[in-house]
């Protein structure tokens, strides 16, 4: 990895808010399955918490949202997160302009796009592989189901 990594293999995160665009159940279950894609490559382990400060702080915005990195409206920038360190790192934001879904094809799979984000709160950076869940474009398609290299990770299919 480059950039920082976490010192620990047990991780928080607590969900901030939420978007309108899915029930707060399909937004728990697709956080949850994100970080499982991670937890079943890394010896890391993930526990919701519910209050306080988590090491992984996920949430929803627009624009300006509170640090250096507004978003940009619909499109663009689906989101963003931080490598590990304390404070804002680890952290991972989503623009609430767009269109997060939880199965359909049409708007952003938010489980996707997390999984991505949680790379990096990782401390991945991106992959050249157009196949890997670290490549720097969202692709419509869900992730191959298959076993295959690293960055292709065998996720959890629907
Ligand atoms: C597959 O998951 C994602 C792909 C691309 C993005 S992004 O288009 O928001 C990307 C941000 C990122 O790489 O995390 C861009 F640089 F803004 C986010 C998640
Ligand atoms: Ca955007
Ligand atoms: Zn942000
Ligand atoms: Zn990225």
């Amino acid at each position: 990895f480059d950039g920082l990594k976490w010192e620990k293999n047990s991780l928080t995160y607590r969900i901030i808010n939420y978007t309108p665009d899915m029930s707060k159940e399909e937004v728990d279950e697709s956080i949850e399955k994100a970080l499982q894609v991670w937890a079943r490559v890394t010896p890391l382990r993930f526990t919701r918490i519910y209050s306080d400060t988590a090491d992984i702080m996920v949430s929803f915005g627009r624009r300006d949202h509170g640090d250096y990195y507004p978003f940009d409206g619909p499109d663009g920038t689906l989101a963003h997160a931080f490598a590990p360190s304390p404070g804002i790192g680890g952290d991972a934001h989503f623009d609430d302009d767009e269109t997060f879904t939880f199965r359909s094809n049409t708007g952003y799979v938010l489980f996707m796009v997390a999984a991505h984000e949680f790379g990096h709160s990782l401390g991945l950076s991106h992959s050249d592989d157009p196949g890997a869940l670290m490549y720097p474009i969202y692709s419509g398609q869900t992730l191959s189901c298959n076993k295959d290299k690293y960055f292709k990770l065998s996720v959890i299919c629907f």
